[in-house]
């Protein structure tokens, strides 16, 4: 087992589902909650913070994230955060990641939009140059926010078009936010050239994913755990060629699904469901991408050549433009070959 923790850390990993306010270290949170104590739930004793991730189930969780989201005030704030998330993921070996991000919920609070992807931006930079991790962006819209939050964020996306931002999403609770209603946006960020990445399945049932395909024409799908539920579906995605971006332990912590053991893992990579593994909102969920590859390793009984495959099929899914995805795989195969 240590042998494959091993080769884990040191794989070249590629990163798809994962949350910018999401994947603030408990260090971050609690610098950012004591610059604001009095005016924020948010402990400032990062001792405290783990307590304050105990989630009681999904809308709990979202209520909690939001509540780290509104200690995001200025650009200065969303420049750390940013950089620091590429520290991150650059000491994990991650190469590439997609990060999705929420300026909806920043211009709201007065950031303006320009200032905001100017931060992002020079994080990116600063990651490339500092941790060797290639950065872009998934913009998302919060799904309980509704038409305004969609408006806004399809206007940040092409008014702003920051040189990282690769894909359209949707994110938080499905129960109460149908699908169908957000057809226009994607269809005029798809029409502008991005991708279309909306979460779907992850709380409610596999017909979201039908909506989210036949509605939103989703290339992947974030989660989608619950297509595992649907064999016309998990067949559809298999023949199509419609991955899915599974994040284990996010489950478990929402409690979206109860036992790890028991996660759709498995029954979506015996159907042929092409999946990638993912961290999703790490330190809160208490979690890093390397423990969901060790965490993927024992569901699925993978070996070492089949977690290098794992981190094959996350590249394959990405959106990393020109011969970077080439790049990539050909540093996996040197890994690989190198550790014999
Ligand atoms: O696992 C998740 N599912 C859905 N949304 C999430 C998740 N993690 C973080 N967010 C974030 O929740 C906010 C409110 O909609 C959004 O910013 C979304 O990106």
């Amino acid at each position: 087992m240590t042998d494959l923790t091993s080769f884990i850390a040191g794989l070249p990993k590629a990163e798809l589902h994962v949350h910018h306010v999401g994947s603030a270290s408990p260090r971050i949170v609690a610098e950012l909650a004591a610059r604001h104590e009095g005016t924020s739930p948010v402990p400032a004793d990062p001792a405290r913070l783990a307590e304050y991730f105990e989630f009681r189930d999904f809308a709990h969780f979202i209520e909690i994230y939001l509540s780290v989201v509104d200690l995001i005030r200025d650009d200065e704030d969303v420049r750390l955060l940013t950089y620091e998330i590429g520290r991150e993921l650059g000491r994990q070996n991650v190469r590439y990641a997609e990060l999705t991000v929420t300026p909806y919920s920043s211009v709201r609070r007065g950031i303006p939009a320009k200032a905001f992807c100017e931060a992002i931006e020079d994080a990116r930079s600063g990651a490339a140059r500092d941790f060797g991790v290639d950065l872009r962006w998934c913009f998302d819209i919060p799904g309980e926010a509704g038409l305004p939050a969609a408006e806004e964020t399809l206007r940040v996306a092409l008014d702003e078009r920051p040189d990282g931002l690769v894909s359209f999403g949707l994110g938080g609770p499905e129960i109460g936010v149908p699908r169908p209603q957000f057809k226009p946006y994607f269809d005029q960020a798809r029409a502008a050239g991005l991708h279309s990445v909306p979460h779907a399945g992850e709380t409610t049932g596999p017909e979201t994913i039908w909506d989210a395909l036949r509605e939103l024409g989703a290339e992947r799908i974030g989660h989608g755990i619950a297509a595992a539920q649907d064999e016309r579906l998990m067949a559809h995605l298999a023949e199509n060629g419609i991955p899915l971006e599974v994040c284990p332990t996010s489950n478990l912590r929402t409690r979206a699904v109860t036992d790890l053991d028991q996660h759709p893992i498995t029954t979506l990579v015996a159907a042929g469901v092409p999946v990638s593994v993912n961290s999703d909102d790490p330190p809160m969920f208490g979690t890093t991408l390397e423990q969901e590859y060790a965490t993927a390793a024992r569901l699925l009984g993978l070996d070492t050549a089949g977690v290098a495959d794992l981190a094959r099929a996350a590249v394959r899914h990405s959106f990393r433009p020109g011969d970077g995805k080439a790049a990539l795989l050909a540093e996996i195969d040197a890994y690989q070959a190198a550790q014999g």
